[in-house]
């Protein structure tokens, strides 16, 4: 599939001067100080016109550009799936190849079709850099670390720099090895609080933590025997769920526990419901999919009459 959407590209690249231009305006993934901020102009529908291009391709920066611009039907991007997996569709989408990636993401996307969504996974402040994550953000730093280094580039943003703080401690260092094993969830999580109630973090730095190690959380929360074993040394399912989604935007694995955890605890009574709907405002399933095509579509429409 990598090959094939490579060769359509660049033959629309070679027939197209708008496609050419527009794709050679992206970050070939390195030296990226040297690249200039496009017109906007470039994207606005008027300036669609098809012209037939006579200017040979850059073979090698176009490539590059591909490498590090598309995107596959998943959360994580083609450059770290891999070129040699199956997706399921790959795609360049001109626009979203300006977004850069952060462990704190403010946006995530949304592919309906040939198109590509990208909507605010929390409440973004006026100037705020618009970011989605390009991998999996549940995960604790050094394995981010090892994403990131292989897309080739080091994450700066807030949450790795005060995660980075973080690992410098010894004990967190053997959190993360335990968490790593797998074995003692319960201990790694019991852990994991007590260090930060001494360590005095509080707010976002909670929610970053406990997101980088949502997955001994969430097997605690979804087995009933451990929760039953670890009580109320462990933090309630509301509150890291809450933290968690207010730290790095909602996700459906995380609203996936909590719904389970209401069910099993005989809530999801209205005023859960609601606030389950809270939580998971940045996450839209199959039925909004299916209305954003509908709109998309009779939008569309409109444009073609
Ligand atoms: C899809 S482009 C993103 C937009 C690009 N930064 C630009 O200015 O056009 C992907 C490339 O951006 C850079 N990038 C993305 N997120 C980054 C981050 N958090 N820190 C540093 N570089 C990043 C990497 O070089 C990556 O290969």
């Amino acid at each position: 599939m990598w090959k094939n959407f490579i060769e359509k590209v660049l033959q629309s690249a070679s027939k197209c001067h708008q496609i050419h231009r527009s794709i050679s305006m992206l970050s070939p993934g390195e030296d990226e100080d040297g690249l200039q901020v496009p017109d906007m102009s470039l994207f606005s529908p008027e300036s669609d016109e098809i012209s037939f291009s006579n200017e040979s391709l850059d073979m090698s920066k176009m490539l590059s550009i591909l490498d590090a611009n598309s995107l596959v039907e998943d959360s994580n991007s083609a450059k770290v799936l891999g070129k040699n997996r199956g997706y399921y569709g790959v795609g360049l989408w001109v626009l979203a190849s300006f977004i850069n990636h952060s462990c704190d993401p403010n946006a995530r996307r949304l592919h309906i079709g040939d198109h590509v969504l990208v909507h605010a996974s929390r409440d973004i402040k006026a100037g705020e850099e618009i970011t989605f994550p390009y991998f999996d953000v549940l995960l604790q730093l050094s394995n981010r670390k090892e994403m990131a280094t292989n897309w080739g580039f080091r994450c700066n943003c807030k949450r790795c720099n005060f995660e980075e703080n973080m690992c410098s401690k010894q004990e967190m260092r053997e959190i993360e090895v335990g968490s790593e094993r797998g074995f003692d969830v319960g201990g790694v999580v019991y852990r994991l609080e007590e260090g930060m109630r001494r360590w005095m973090v509080r707010g976002k730095g909670k929610g970053y933590l406990r997101a980088s190690f949502w997955a001994p959380y969430s097997k605690i929360f979804e087995s009933q025997n451990l929760m039953k074993r670890w009580g109320r040394r462990i933090p309630a399912m509301e509150a890291v769920v809450e933290s968690v989604v207010d730290a790095v935007g909602s996700d459906e694995r995380v609203l996936k526990v909590l719904m389970e955890g209401l069910k099993r605890s005989g809530g999801g009574g209205v005023g859960d419901m609601e606030r389950a709907m809270k939580l998971g405002r940045g996450v839209y399933g199959k039925v909004m999919k299916k209305q954003a095509l509908r709109t998309l579509l009779e939008q569309c429409n409109q444009e073609q009459s």
